[in-house]
């Protein structure tokens, strides 16, 4: 067991990248407050079979998973039962709060992540999804132009480092809605927006490792800790002349479409701090939701379509016949009109969910369920999200990666009138069976925004090349899966090649 669980902390270590997905850690913290016992020494406890809670943390580093399905088929408590969730998501932020779930499990203490600010979500939700309409267009160039670039020409089929490729692919496509066309192809600007997540995971587990009572004393003398505070510092230096130019431009007529003005426009509006600091640091929020959370979930989606060879011809056939219908144009309904790759996708994330859990919240005032359990103040609680995903009973034949069973269910329920669960297969909704971006009022405002960029990033590279797992490899490359996250290995190569023209 010990062994195991080094090999799975040596994974921890060489891929910090793998706890970049927002949230994902509270299962961690939820399992050691459960397995601590106080103060729910009334709870069941999830392995509670193993001697003692040395042996039920280093369970959780490496079974995590079973350990979920295991407390869904138990209806554990606080792993929640999904049929609570309605009930749990009219709870007030006062009652159940997610950013003081973030604040506990990232160490906002020490690793400075701004929590309890709504700016990003709100300028997500007010600025970025409705400019998708008019931003889709320049959206697909900078895909093109960043595939041309990282994946190149590929004339006979020519190793992939994907993972790597993608996070530069999606670092630009996202900084130029994030930050502009010019900024977003510095490389300066690309270094802080992949590396920042990475080095604040690095001084989250740093942390994680050290005993509580240590932590105030030692925490910010951690060499992770430096390390972050100078990737805060190289950030800020370089933003700060941009905000400021944006600051002093406030007034022009044509500002300019992205995120930072939609940003700086929003703290201005209500009357926030609009600091050169404070504007850096919501860039670097942003970078740390946006850029690993979606290069998992694409690297995830090309192993897919690398290890079964029978789907590219039917995605390439849909984005063709639909590109003739819209003009050859990415606009937003050709992109809703490719619903068979919006179900490969969504299979890809019911498959290889990035977290074991979703809805991580903090109880800050104790409530009662509808079924008499009291939750008291204090915990974080969360729904098993990839046992629910797996669930026969959910999804027939969870086992088997169908890409087109959204499309099927979709049609189906087309067929049938059944509009509302037409929609809910969509890659975009959340449901009590799809908990991959969250639920309630705080489930991913960004994926929106992510479901476009994927679907570009994918129909570009169909559209251009061919891909195919290396020579001698006939399985799709397993996940790593540690602490019940999910992550793609993100050592391996595809062979691409060009289709001729
Ligand atoms: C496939 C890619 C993505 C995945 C899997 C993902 C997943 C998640 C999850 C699980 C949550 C927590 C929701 C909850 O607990 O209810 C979340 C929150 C959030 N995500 Fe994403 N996300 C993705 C992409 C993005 C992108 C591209 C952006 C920004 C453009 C973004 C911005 C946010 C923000 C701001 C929050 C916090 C919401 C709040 O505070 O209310 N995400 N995301």
């Amino acid at each position: 067991m010990a062994t195991t669980h080094a090999l799975a902390q040596a994974v921890v270590d060489k891929l910090p990248l793998i706890f970049s997905t927002l949230g994902v850690l509270v299962a961690v913290i939820l399992l050691q407050n459960v397995l601590q016992g106080n103060p729910l020494s009334s709870f069941p406890v999830i392995g509670a079979e193993l001697d003692g809670d040395e042996k039920r943390r280093q369970a959780y580093m490496v079974k995590a998973r079973d350990l979920y399905v295991d407390g869904y088929k138990k209806s554990s408590v606080l792993v929640v039962s999904p049929k609570f969730l309605d009930e749990l998501k009219r709870l007030p932020d006062h009652v159940l709060s997610f950013d003081a779930a973030i604040h506990e499990t990232m160490h906002a203490k020490y690793t400075l992540i701004e929590t309890g600010n709504n700016t990003i979500p709100h300028t997500v939700k007010t600025g970025l999804t409705p400019a998708l309409v008019r931003l889709n267009a320049s959206i697909s160039d900078e895909v093109q132009e960043a595939m041309r670039r990282e994946i190149g020409e590929c004339k006979d089929w020519t190793p992939v480092h994907i993972n790597k490729k993608l996070l530069r692919i999606v670092g630009i496509v996202s900084g130029r809605v994030f930050i502009g066309p010019e900024l977003c192809h510095s490389e300066e600007y690309l270094d802080a927006a992949i590396n920042y997540t990475i080095e604040l995971m690095d001084l989250r587990t740093a942390v994680e490792a050290l005993p509580p009572w240590i932590r105030p004393f030692k925490a910010n003398r951690l060499p992770e800790a430096k390390k972050l505070r100078q990737r805060v510092q190289q950030a800020d230096a370089f933003l700060r002349p941009i905000i400021r130019a944006r600051l002093s431009n406030q007034n022009a007529q044509d500002k300019p479409n992205d995120m930072l003005q939609w940003l700086i426009d929003d703290q201005i509006k209500f009357g926030l701090d609009c600091s050169t600091e404070k504007m850096a640091r919501l860039q670097l929020g942003i970078s740390f939701a946006a850029i690993h959370t979606t290069t998992m979930t694409t690297t995830n989606a090309f192993y897919n379509l690398a290890a079964h060879a029978e789907l590219a011809p039917i995605l390439r056939d849909e984005i063709r016949s639909v590109l003739a219908e819209h003009d050859g144009v990415f606009s937003s309904t050709a992109l809703q009109a490719m619903k068979k790759l919006d179900s490969f996708l969504k299979e890809t994330l019911r498959f290889h969910p990035p977290s074991a859990g979703s809805f991580q919240r903090k109880v800050l005032q104790p409530f009662t369920l509808s079924n008499g359990q009291e939750i008291p103040a204090g915990i974080i609680i969360e729904v098993p999200a990839q046992a629910i995903a797996s669930d026969p009973d959910v999804y027939p034949d969870p086992e088997k990666f169908d890409a087109l069973r959204f499309y099927k269910l979709r049609e189906k329920a087309k067929d049938d009138g059944r509009i509302e669960v037409a929609a809910q297969g969509q890659f975009v909704s959340v449901s009590q069976s799809s908990l991959t971006f969250g639920y309630g009022r705080h489930a991913c405002p960004g994926r929106f925004f992510a479901a476009n960029e994927i679907k570009m990033i994918m129909a570009n590279c169909l559209l251009k090349y061919d891909v195919k797992m290396v020579d001698g490899c006939t399985e799709r490359y397993p996940n790593f899966e540690v602490a019940g996250l999910s992550i793609p290995d993100p050592t391996r190569n595809l062979l691409f090649k060009r289709i001729e023209e």
